[in-house]
């Protein structure tokens, strides 16, 4: 087989830039010690409240859309409701594109970055109920 071949000069600097860039993304979301995927799936077994409700809901998208912040964060995936706060921390892409996703359904995206986990497994703990539509609101009655 032939070599590869040789980058120009421009193609050889916009390389460097890009592994660069991809080694300053590393580095500011690398996980924190204690917060590997194993670490998780052990804070799992421990028997916390980690959905953060005593029940499992019902949950329109407006109620959704009301837990926005890294302290009180859901998203929902193929149609499940998550409380993603507890797991912020222990996220290998980062916190930043968990934020993306909080408050609305975070779907798309996570299929696009991944679409190979099993979030259901990995958040079961994290479980806050089924995403349902609005209720419809009652049509004021004519006299
Ligand atoms: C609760 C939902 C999520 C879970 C459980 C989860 C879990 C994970 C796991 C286990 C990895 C490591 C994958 C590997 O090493 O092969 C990962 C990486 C990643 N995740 Fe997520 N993820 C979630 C949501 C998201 C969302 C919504 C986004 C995008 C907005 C995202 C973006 C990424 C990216 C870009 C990486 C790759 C990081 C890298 O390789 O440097 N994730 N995620």
């Amino acid at each position: 087989m032939p070599p590869p071949p040789v980058p120009t000069n421009g193609g050889l600097r916009a390389a460097v830039k890009a592994q660069k860039k991809a080694i300053k993304r590393q580095l500011r979301e690398a996980l924190a010690p204690g917060h590997s995927q194993m670490d998780w799936a052990i804070l799992k077994t421990k028997g916390l409240n980690l959905r953060g409700t005593e029940n499992i809901l019902r949950v329109t998208p407006s109620t959704l859309a009301a837990h926005t912040t890294k302290e009180d964060a859901w998203s929902c995936f193929f149609g499940k409701v998550y409380n993603l706060t507890p797991y912020f921390s222990y996220h290998p892409g980062g916190e930043r594109k968990l934020l993306r996703v909080a408050g609305k359904d975070g779907t798309r995206l996570f299929v696009h970055s991944h679409e190979w986990i099993n979030v259901e497994a990995m958040m079961d703990e994290c479980f806050v109920g089924y995403l349902v539509p609005e209720p419809e609101r009652a049509e004021p009655e004519d006299d």
